[in-house]
C-alpha cells in the first residue's frame, strides 16, 4: 500500500485499472497509464479505440465503470467518487468545445481567470493575446476570426489558466495543411516552453511529431 501511495506521488496522473464500457461494449478493460510532470503525451490508435473517451475519462466528463484516477496523489475518480471537471485544474481544447458566439477574444480569455483581480486578469490577457499573437483581434467575435484564430483562442482560454494538465482532442482536424502545421509549431512551442503537461490525442502521426512519448490505444 505504502509503495503504490510513493508510486501515485512520483507521476502527475496515474490511471489504475480503468474499465468503461457503453450500452454493454468493453472500451477499456484494466487500463493502466502513468504520466510525468511536464510530459508531453501523445496518444493514437485506430477510430472507435476510446481515445476521446480515455480524454473525456480525465477530465471528469465520464465516470469510470471501475479502477481509479490520480491528479498528483489525489483521488479524482473512481465508480463512487468524482471530481468535476471545473474542480481538477484541467484545460481541454477538443474538437467539438466550440468558442462562445456571445463572447469576444478577450472575454474569452478572462473566462477561466475571472476569480483573479481585474489588473491582473488584464495583465495575463494582454500577455496571452501577445503570445498567441491576437493582440489586434482582441475584440472580435468568434464568426470573425478565421479557423487558424479560433484555434489559438481555444488554446488561449485553455492555457490563460495554468493548467496541471491540457488536454487535446483532435486540435488541428479543422485547419488546411497549412495552417495546420503553423499552428502545430506554436503549439509545441508553447507548451515545451512553459512545461506544461498534455495529453495529445490525434490519428495524424504528423501532429505528435514533437511529443516526448507515444502511447498507442489499441483493442
Ligand atoms: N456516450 C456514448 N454512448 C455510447 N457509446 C459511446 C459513447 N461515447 C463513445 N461511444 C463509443 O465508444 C467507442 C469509443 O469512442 P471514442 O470516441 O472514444 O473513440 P475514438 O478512438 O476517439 O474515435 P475517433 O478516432 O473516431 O474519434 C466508439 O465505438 C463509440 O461509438
Amino acid at each position: 500500500m505504502k509503495d503504490n501511495q510513493q508510486n501515485i506521488e512520483k507521476f502527475i496522473l496515474t490511471l489504475n485499472m480503468i474499465n468503461k464500457k457503453f450500452d454493454g461494449v468493453e472500451i477499456l478493460r484494466d487500463f493502466n497509464l502513468k504520466v510525468k510532470r511536464g510530459e508531453v503525451l501523445g496518444i493514437m490508435g485506430p477510430s472507435g479505440c476510446g481515445k476521446s473517451t480515455l480524454l473525456r475519462l480525465i477530465a471528469g466528463l465520464e465516470r469510470p465503470d471501475g479502477g481509479q484516477i490520480y491528479l498528483e496523489s489525489k483521488l479524482i475518480s473512481s465508480n463512487d467518487k468524482i471530481v468535476p471537471p471545473n474542480k481538477r485544474e484541467m484545460g481541454m481544447v477538443f474538437q467539438n468545445l466550440a468558442l462562445w458566439p456571445h463572447l469576444t477574444v478577450e472575454q474569452h480569455l478572462c473566462y477561466g481567470i475571472s476569480n483573479l483581480d481585474k489588473d491582473v486578469q488584464s495583465q495575463k490577457v494582454k500577455e496571452m493575446l501577445d503570445y498567441l499573437d491576437l493582440s489586434n483581434l482582441a475584440k472580435r467575435y468568434p464568426e470573425q476570426l478565421s479557423g487558424g484564430e479560433r484555434q489559438r483562442v481555444s488554446f488561449g482560454r485553455a492555457l490563460i489558466m495554468k493548467p496541471l494538465i491540457l488536454l487535446c482532442d483532435e486540435p488541428f482536424n479543422s485547419l488546411d495543411r497549412e495552417l495546420r502545421w503553423k499552428t502545430r509549431d506554436l503549439f509545441y512551442e508553447i507548451v515545451k516552453e512553459e512545461e506544461i503537461t498534455t495529453i495529445f490525442v490525434s490519428h495524424d502521426p504528423e501532429d505528435l511529431i514533437e511529443v516526448d512519448r507515444i502511447y498507442r490505444l489499441d483493442n
